[in-house]
């Protein structure tokens, strides 16, 4: 067996058919899924959902408009940038650096090369609670055609399925099947439209700089449309990278640092990255699309009783404190000092010389 098969080997993201959710179906039905999705969360930390009834034209939809938003001149993109404390609109090339968001030293500077855009749930949408401005902040909308009316339907949609995913998620584990309403009711989402592609002659890769650095993501789960261009890499329990693409009509789900929080690590929030193929001298554009959900702003997450066992790994945080830490990381270059367990698995599996590329 050749090493390249050795490290492949056994490894596979499970295809989970959710519709028995989605259609309320039979609860014996209902238990088959949600004992896939915890062999899932428990072993790899990442799944692909069908069933989702996301209508295949919405998706359509959202992923043309994304693609006119980012042929648009990169002067023209900039008009739409944020201060890097408002996690909204658009984030050019190279503005930051998902690795900070675990503080990991040796990325010491901006080098990951995707851009993004950014859209979430406003602070108006909850006119009753006050929700604070910054991590609730109003969406900028650029001017392309079609734009807000599609990724919002898209927006809902992964919503939808966020909310459903936490219900799998309490039956899972044997919580009652309301659990996490009471952490998701104004729940801080976030979708990020991403786009890997670098102008032609600036691909001079200089070792750091790379599609976007491994990382964890931050929330409860994430719902990942991602096309079939090859590029994300998953970090799995042996500590190598593993290529990973979604089957025609999945969605990849992948759990936050929230959920590792709860479980005590009984689920992953699986460190992954992106490294695009070079392909004849110039990078494969690839797209992704990660909807974040992240909880309420004012949730207390503590390590769930049931999973305490021997002492939990972690102190309770709220999910403002939690979220805005990482973000300091990612989008301001300040190292975020409070991810120590996540970033021994990055330096764990770079030790051990797997940071194969
Ligand atoms: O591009 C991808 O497939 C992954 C994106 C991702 O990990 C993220 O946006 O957090
Ligand atoms: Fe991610």
């Amino acid at each position: 067996m050749d090493a390249m098969t050795a490290a492949t080997e056994g490894f596979q993201v499970p295809i989970i058919d959710i519709s028995p959710y989605i259609r309320n179906g039979d609860p014996a039905d209902r238990a088959v899924v949600a004992a896939k999705v915890d062999d899932a969360a428990s072993s790899v930390g990442f799944m692909q959902i069908v069933g989702h009834e996301i209508p295949p034209a919405v998706i359509e939809e959202f992923t043309a408009v994304m693609d006119d938003f980012f042929a648009l001149p990169l002067e023209v993109k900039k008009a739409y940038r944020t201060p890097p404390d408002i996690n909204r609109g658009y984030a050019p090339p190279k503005s930051e650096s998902l690795s900070l968001s675990l503080g990991v030293e040796q990325a010491g500077r901006m080098n990951d090369f995707f851009e993004a855009f950014n859209v979430g749930v406003e602070a108006r949408e909850y006119p009753d609670l006050a929700l604070p401005e910054d991590h609730y902040a109003a969406n900028t909308w650029p001017a392309v055609d079609h734009f807000e009316a599609a990724v919002s339907a898209y927006f809902v949609e992964a919503r939808r399925v966020a909310h459903t995913l936490t219900r799998i998620f309490a039956d899972a584990l044997d919580l009652p099947a309301d659990f996490f309403e009471g952490f998701t009711d104004h729940s801080l989402d976030v979708l990020r439209m991403n786009n890997y592609a670098l102008p032609p002659g600036e691909i001079d890769l200089d070792g750091e700089l790379t599609g976007m650095g491994e990382h964890t993501d931050y929330g409860i789960v994430t719902v990942l449309w991602a096309d079939q261009v090859k590029g994300l890499q998953v970090l799995d329990r042996q500590g190598r990278w593993q290529d990973i693409s979604p089957e025609d009509g999945a969605l990849l789900i992948n759990l936050g640092d929230l959920m590792a929080r709860w479980t005590n690590e009984r689920w992953m929030s699986t460190l992954h990255r992106v490294k695009p193929p070079i392909v004849d001298g110039a990078i494969e554009r690839r797209r992704s699309a990660a909807y974040f959900h992240d909880g309420n702003i004012d949730a207390m997450i503590a390590t769930l009783p049931s999973c305490v066992g021997a002492g939990s790994r972690y102190s309770p945080i709220t999910v403002g404190e939690h979220i805005g830490a990482k973000l300091a990381g990612s989008r301001a270059g300040r190292p975020n000092p409070y991810a120590q367990r996540e970033a021994e698995r990055v330096r764990h599996a770079m030790r051990r010389g797997l940071g194969q590329q």
